[in-house]
């Protein structure tokens, strides 16, 4: 398979460190200071380690970077090696073309790389993107948990749906080809708009999908749509209890909420943050360490 590489108007640069599963949740927030993604990924599933990775612009937040680290290395009493990678040559970007043969996801999902050139399977909704640095290629088992709990709650036929966190734009391009249903997509990354807004015209659903620039719930665009039958959120566990209170805030009575981009370990501190504020538990998918949690607001009786 060739791998493709992008230029990008700003250069990218993947950084990340390696770490035992206890000291996850620190470093994950010390990266997460400057990277609005941290993926996670299994590198020695025997002794169970952790590889974290962030993307960020070449040259930008270095203090604040190197202050969490420090204070991450300070708590955990561990000093794992900053690793640098070129996102062009190394890393997220190369990785998700090397790792992406077609996906079936669910029952109902095929998803495919633009570089694949032979026919998709007719019986399947074929989604067709190039994440590039963005997140949602469909191999993260985060991605996956979410499609999949999209088939399980479609029947429910959401009308006003939110992608809070788009990424390559693959859950709302899910979610408007399954369910025929208009979808704002919300990132907080530019190039994941510009992945996102790519995917959707490749995929014909400019008329159902809208992707903008946007911070969490101060977003305008968000603040004008709520209040949402149907939220995708799958950022990551500190974030999401975080985002808790608006979330139950913008979602309609009945409405459902899918988490992910929590390790199934998270599934506790999630479900306790978002149960506090009066929403429901309905299912949880595993895929692998990760969890999708499909969470609902009670209607007033
Ligand atoms: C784990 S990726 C998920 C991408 C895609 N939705 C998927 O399921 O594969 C999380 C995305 O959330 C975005 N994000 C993180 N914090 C955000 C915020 N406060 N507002 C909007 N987007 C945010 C990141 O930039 C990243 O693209």
């Amino acid at each position: 398979m060739t791998l493709k590489t992008k230029r990008h108007a700003t250069a990218l640069e993947t950084i990340s460190v390696v770490v035992p599963e206890e000291h996850v949740e620190i470093f994950e927030n010390a990266l997460g200071t400057i990277c609005p993604t941290v993926g996670i990924f299994e590198e020695d599933s025997d002794n169970n380690i952790w590889r974290l990775e962030g993307i960020k612009d070449v040259g930008y937040g270095e203090e604040e970077l190197a202050n969490a680290l420090a204070l991450a290395n300070s708590i955990s009493g561990i000093s794992p090696e900053l690793q640098r990678k070129s996102t062009e040559t190394d890393g997220w970007l190369a990785r998700t073309y090397e790792a992406f043969p077609e996906q079936a996801i669910g029952k109902r999902f095929i998803i495919r790389g633009t570089h694949l050139d032979d026919t998709p399977s007719p019986s399947h909704l074929v989604l067709t993107l190039d994440a590039g640095v963005a997140f949602g290629s469909g191999e993260h088992g985060s991605t996956r948990g979410c499609l999949i709990a999209l088939e399980t709650i479609a029947h429910l036929k959401p009308q006003n749906i939110l992608d809070l966190g788009c990424g390559s734009g693959i859950l709302a391009m899910g979610a408007g080809a399954l369910l025929n249903k208009k979808v704002l997509a919300v990132d907080i990354e530019p190039w994941s708009v510009r992945a996102a807004k790519q995917n959707v015209i490749r995929n014909g659903l400019r008329n159902l999908v809208v992707c903008e620039h946007g911070n969490g719930w101060l977003s305008p665009s968000i603040r004008k749509k709520a209040p949402f039958d149907l939220v995708f959120a799958n950022i990551l566990a500190r974030p999401l209890c975080k985002m808790a209170k608006d979330l139950a805030k913008n979602l309609a009575p009945g409405g459902r909420v899918i988490l992910s981009g929590l390790l199934a370990t998270q599934i506790p501190m999630v479900l306790v943050a978002h149960q506090r504020q009066g929403l429901k538990l309905q299912e949880k998918i595993i895929q692998g360490s990760w969890a999708a949690l499909i969470l609902y607001k009670p209607n007033k009786s």
